[in-house]
């Protein structure tokens, strides 16, 4: 096709704008490569000039310190920590951190605070998937479903036995729930139909408005580890929560419990787990999340044939981490044009 020397400049001319208009955008740094409903926002939004990490694996350190320099904005998951350390090498620009996740122990939130920071994360979009998980997993640990099945493929299975892999039901049992918040509850609503006979719970203050929902009594500490017959800890891990499931409170639970953590690995001391679930102290225990992730292959928990362990996968459906990933965006964008985010954390 024949183009006027004019036209061809005109071309030109408008390319230079664009890349003068694309050069003047807030830059931000997406840490891994997130779900693409997430990707799609912030590509299409025509807001920000993404550089991303685009790989399953966590970006090494280094590297992250080099790429956010200068940024404006930070999307990141749980693995990385976003502390002085991290917000030096962002320097000033950096007005929004949005990370991709419910949890936000990973971010030094004194540290974002002291330099107004902004942060965004992902609250109420992965409750029905992380409730779901964590019913599996106590359903799994309580009626021994793993080694159920590795009894079936490895010749275990020899003949119908009145006790061989009994395991504990919950009908007319209680449960306790250790944090009550969405999670809390959204379990304690799929957990009902199973007849379960009550629901307890604790937390640093009673929360009527949430208990009320699914009938739950408030109980210390103390009694919600006596009278539980399944314990899910579904807290956030805080300097008050770290390590608070300790010997003292597997000492106070019945050899017939079933302790399921679905939070954070910090809020359970796993040597004392380890010694509970070995002498028989409890009956058995379904972890979502450890200390350190991954578990290495020879941790001691792992010898356990009480021991239920899942490589953080409570939120992992396609939904949910899509939904994460969108909302994530969305925290980001809005952070960035200084409008309300739809899910800021309140520093
Ligand atoms: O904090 C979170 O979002 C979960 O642990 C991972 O989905």
């Amino acid at each position: 096709m024949w183009c006027s020397r004019a036209a061809v400049r005109q071309v030109a001319l408008g390319l230079r704008g664009t890349q003068r208009a694309m050069a003047t955008l807030p830059r931000v740094y997406v840490s891994r490569k997130v779900p693409p409903q997430g990707l799609d926002i912030l590509r299409k939004s025509g807001q920000v000039q993404i550089e991303l990490w685009d790989s399953d694996d966590p970006v090494p350190r280094q590297e992250l310190l080099k790429k956010v320099k200068g940024c404006d904005g930070l999307l990141c998951v749980l693995t990385e920590k976003i502390d002085a350390e991290l917000l030096d090498a962002a320097g000033p620009n950096l007005k929004v951190v949005s990370t991709m996740s419910v949890g936000f122990d990973h971010l030094s939130l004194d540290e974002l605070k002291k330099r107004e920071i902004r942060v965004g994360y992902t609250p109420e979009v992965l409750t029905d998937a992380v409730a779901e998980l964590t019913v599996a997993l106590l359903l799994a640990t309580s009626r021994r479903l793993i080694e159920a099945t590795h009894e079936a493929k490895t010749g275990g299975w020899g003949t119908w036995r009145t006790l061989w892999l009994c395991g504990y039901e919950l009908a007319n049992s209680t449960v306790g729930i250790f944090g009550l918040g969405r999670i809390g509850v959204a379990i304690a609503e799929r957990l009902k139909p199973f007849k379960v006979k009550k629901f307890i719970y604790t937390d640093v203050a009673p929360r009527p408005e949430l208990a009320e929902a699914i009938q739950a009594e408030f109980v210390s500490m103390d009694e919600l580890a006596r009278q539980s017959d399944f314990l899910a800890v579904c807290c956030a891990l805080t300097p008050t929560t770290q390590g608070i499931c300790n010997k003292n409170l597997f000492a106070k639970m019945k050899n017939t419990s079933i302790f399921i953590n679905t939070s954070r690995g910090g809020v359970v001391n796993q040597e004392d787990l380890y010694a509970a679930l070995s002498s028989g102290q409890i009956a058995g225990a379904g972890l979502d999340v450890t200390t350190p992730e991954p578990l290495p292959t020879n941790h001691p928990l792992f010898t356990l044939k009480n021991c239920v362990i899942l490589p953080h996968i409570a939120s992992a459906s396609y939904t949910t981490r899509n939904a994460m990933s969108a909302l994530a965006a969305n925290n980001l964008l809005a952070g960035l044009r200084g409008d309300p985010m739809p899910k800021e954390l309140q520093l």
